[in-house]
């Protein structure tokens, strides 16, 4: 058996700026170790990414999906990325709808008239499973300015803001990722309500710091404002990076949006062998 380090190929995508490494670990290619996820993802001596996608051969579903964050973290969601992968594997089998078996069970991916949709499965309401640190009240969480909490597979703290403009995120997202009411860390959204159909979302993700978009999140914080009454189960909510679709059904919370395939690479064994 040859364990010389090999040539790793990837893909590099993003959906509404929400950017990944895609590692497509089917057919023989092996999956980076923790060590190279940390180098490929350093934005100068490696590509960067806000998170790494890893997909595996399908149990019980058309494929597995593994998502690192840029610190190395390991998430169970990852919306945006799941949407590239279901839109890349739809394209590779020439089919209109796709299963994605991710850390929170197997998502269902279809493409209708050239827009993919994924449905993120349905928001988690329990404390105990989201998990917080207490029994509190989801939608007044004991954080000033009273935050709603929604787990996607993954924790999310929801503010309602006047005008998320303002809000200095780089210095409230890690007061709140860090909170000790999230023994895992979380994800915070800043959102502005501009009408019934529409939201203005700005994200600090845990694990990857302020990104232009987070699809997880969105489906988070469309629940949230329904569940406010702030707005209707389908909104449309615009991003830093974009905009995405979402409608909280019965089924689940399905969420629409942008893909792009921005370039295929390699890392080079002797890249990869220099990882620590
Ligand atoms: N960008 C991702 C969210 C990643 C979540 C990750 N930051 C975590 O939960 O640790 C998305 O589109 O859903």
């Amino acid at each position: 058996m040859d364990n010389a380090v090999q040539d790793l190929p990837f893909l590099k995508m993003h959906g509404a700026g929400n950017d990944f490494v895609v590692i497509d670990a089917r057919r023989g290619v092996r999956a980076p170790t923790a060590a190279e996820v940390r180098a490929i993802g350093d934005r100068h001596r490696g590509v960067g990414f806000d998170q790494l996608a890893v997909i595996g051969p399908g149990q019980e579903a058309d494929a597995d999906l593994t998502f690192w964050n840029a610190d190395g973290s390991l998430s169970d969601a990852c919306g945006n990325a799941t949407r590239c992968v279901a839109s890349l594997l739809m394209d590779e089998a020439g089919a209109e709808r796709i299963a994605l078996r991710t850390g929170r069970g197997v998502l269902e991916g279809v493409r209708d008239a050239g827009v993919v949709s994924v449905n993120m499965g349905p928001p988690v309401l329990n404390w105990r499973e989201i998990p917080l640190a207490e029994d509190v009240d989801l939608d007044a969480l004991p954080i000033e300015g009273a935050p709603s909490a929604v787990g996607m597979g993954n924790p999310h703290c929801v503010f309602f803001v006047e005008d998320a403009a303002a809000v200095d995120l780089p210095t409230f997202g890690p007061t709140i990722e860090h909170h000790p009411l999230y023994p895992q860390r979380t994800n915070v959204e800043i959102v502005q309500v501009l009408d019934r159909q529409t939201l203005r979302q700005r994200t600090w993700e845990r694990g990857a710091g302020e990104t232009l978009a987070c699809g997880s999140g969105a489906c988070a914080v469309a629940v949230a404002a329904s569940r406010r009454g702030l707005a209707e189960r389908r909104v449309s909510i615009r991003l830093d990076g974009g905009t995405l679709g979402l409608d909280w059904r019965d089924d689940g919370v399905w969420m629409s949006g942008p893909v792009a395939h921005v370039f295929s690479g390699t890392f080079t064994a002797s890249f990869l062998e220099g990882a620590v």
